[in-house]
């Protein structure tokens, strides 16, 4: 910078210097205007601090002569002479806006930098990847995906996906907010597998992305084959479990935990600590929240899973049978008592988990001996001298705020303690949203296939609004509703019309914080009319298939896509 003082000692800047320099020089020496010369160190202009930031600003080309920006060849107005009403920049300030210069160009250049490695990680998949936004609108296509439609990413994007992509369901999936999974799409004659993910923000489809996993349905077939033959062996237990509920596709584990919330995923992550260690584990959370699944997650994927998880509603349980019920009887024991006595719940779940739901309704006495036997891993059966160890994972659950509980003396502080040693919270639904298309599509998948029927799908319209429901019966209410809808639309699309009336005008059910039992009579109320209306159509289809197969009952159960032995306890159930 030297060479940029003139004979007076003054700074000036020579009109073949780049923009580059000239910055630098304005942020070196915090000056606002620096004359500018030229090759015989004649004075022919002056260059002010808002010329220069307006042409960083504008083009930013370091390289870039003075001379250049002073022709005007890249400016269209008036260069390095300040008009005569602008703003005077002061020192102060010259450092502050090459301040912000300098930290927007840095933040240009990051999100450059993201946006080129989205683009390489798209690139670098195997899989065909397409984004659209709300409106089905090609924003990305990936390498992978223009090389098997043989076309060019620049003559996609911008286009309607259905223009591009054959059969594409896409623009049905931004509809209806629910995600497709391994669905067989059709692309120039050959089946695909694709999976179709829509994008929710705020409440709303804004996007969806497709993504096509294999280059063709034998392939997914033969992978099958292979994972089959490896996990033959491994999969005797579930295999046995499946035969028990051969109608029903089993899940396990944290794959049984549905929902795509920043709160599940916080969740799933606590389940998988829970799981390493034996420790107690408190879940809390409004009544059908979920509580039940999780506590068989934290099971499933625990040491204690080749044991039973035997569950106990504390609540459901006469107080007089409670003692009886967890800790077992010996022969003789009561009035009553069974010959030969009976195991306690403590007893089944040796060597597994023992899931304590509704702890807060468990009267204190109990309390007291549950405690005793969580501290001396011991149970005695009433009537009993013989102690037995036992090794059993506890899981409480509770819908009540036990700390309260406890300061008013209706729940034992010890207990409490011991108990509280992992505690996972599930938030009621209308607090994750975007759990909601999820659970839906989920729950409608598997309630379809257990009815032998064709899945069915939601209108945007009726997304909409079991989106702005409130759920007060969370996730059991959603279940309820999904299976009354399976059994009251004929068509395959739901439409907001075919909506129960109480979620199209909520105002007729308790707002939020009415009494909770004023809340649960409501959903009492409203299940046992679905229970009553699924029912019924359960009946009539199987009544239909038993004529349609005149009589020959392995072969409804077949039409009917249930086990035979399901066929009979129905049967049985309905008076057939
Ligand atoms: N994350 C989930 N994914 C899928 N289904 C779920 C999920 N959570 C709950 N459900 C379903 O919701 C219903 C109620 O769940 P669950 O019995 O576990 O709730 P809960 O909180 O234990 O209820 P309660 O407090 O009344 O005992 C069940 O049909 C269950 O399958």
């Amino acid at each position: 910078m030297s060479g940029n003082v003139d004979e007076r000692g003054e700074m000036v800047l020579r009109a073949d210097q780049t923009l580059n320099e000239a910055l630098q020089l304005f942020i070196r020496f915090e000056v606002n205007e620096v004359p500018i010369i030229d090759h015989q160190r004649r004075e022919i202009g002056r260059l002010t601090c808002r010329t220069l930031l307006k042409a960083v600003a504008d083009k930013w080309d370091g390289r870039t002569t003075i001379e250049s920006l002073w022709n005007g060849e890249k400016e269209t107005e008036q260069v390095g002479r300040e008009p005569a009403d602008a703003p005077k920049v002061s020192r102060a300030s010259v450092s502050e806006l090459t301040a912000m210069v300098e930290r927007l160009k840095r933040e240009l250049q990051e999100t450059q930098s993201i946006v080129e490695t989205m683009k390489t990680v798209l690139d670098s998949a195997y899989e065909g990847i397409v984004v659209v936004d709300a409106h089905g609108i090609i924003q990305e296509i990936n390498k992978a995906y223009c090389q098997f439609l043989g076309i060019r990413r620049e003559d996609a994007v911008g286009k309607h996906v259905t223009e591009v992509i054959e059969n594409t369901r896409l623009h049905i999936c931004l509809e209806s907010g629910i995600p497709e999974r391994g669905f067989i799409q059709k692309i120039y004659g050959q089946p695909m597998v694709v999976h179709r993910i829509p994008i929710w923000r705020d409440g709303k489809v804004i996007g969806a992305i497709g993504v096509l996993i294999f280059q063709g349905v034998s392939e997914v077939y033969q992978i099958f084959k292979r994972l089959q033959d490896l996990s033959r062996e491994a999969s005797r237990k579930e295999e046995k479990e499946e035969r028990a509920a051969p109608s029903r596709k089993q899940i396990f584990g944290l794959n049984s935990i549905i929902g795509r919330s920043p709160v599940i995923a916080e969740i799933k992550q606590m389940v998988r600590r829970a799981a390493r260690v034996p420790s107690t584990v408190l879940i809390t959370g409004e009544s059908g929240t979920g509580k039940e699944v999780l506590a068989k997650a934290i099971h499933q994927s625990s040491p204690y899973a080749d044991g039973n998880f035997i569950s106990v509603n504390c609540a459901a349980i006469p107080e007089s049978l409670l003692e009886a019920e967890l800790f077992g009887y010996e022969e003789g024991a009561f009035t009553g008592a069974k010959k030969g006595g009976k195991p306690g719940k403590f007893q089944l779940a040796h060597k597994g988990t023992l899931f304590l739901d509704e702890i807060g309704d468990m009267p204190l006495y109990m309390q007291a001996k549950i405690l005793r036997a969580l501290e001396e891993k011991k149970v005695e059966r009433v009537g009993g001298v013989e102690e037995m160890e036992l090794d059993v994972r506890i899981i409480a659950a509770t819908n009540k705020n036990l700390e309260e509980m406890v300061r008013k003396g209706q729940f034992r502080e010890d207990l409490f303690y011991r108990l509280n040693i992992i505690r996972i919270h599930i938030p009621a639904l209308r607090e994750r949203k975007m759990d909601i298309p999820y659970l839906l599509a989920y729950h409608m998948e598997r309630i379809c296939e257990q009815f032998g029927l064709k899945q069915k799908e939601f209108t945007k319209e009726a997304m909409q609004v079991l989106m702005d429901y409130s759920w007060p019966g969370n996730i059991r209410e959603l279940v309820n509703v999904v299976e009354w809808l399976v059994g009251m639309v004929d068509g395959q699309k739901i439409q907001k019309e075919h909506l129960p009336a109480h979620i199209l005008s909520p105002q007729r059910l308790a707002k939020h914080g009415d009494k909770e039992g004023e809340k649960r009579k409501i959903v009492v109320q409203t299940d046992t009319n679905w229970r009553e209306i699924v029912d019924a159509y359960e009946r009539e289809r199987i009544k239909q298939a038993l004529i349609e197969e005149r009589g020959n009952k392995a072969a409804a159960a077949r039409k009917l896509g249930m086990h035979r032995s399901t066929l009979y306890e129905k049967l049985k159930k309905y008076n057939l």
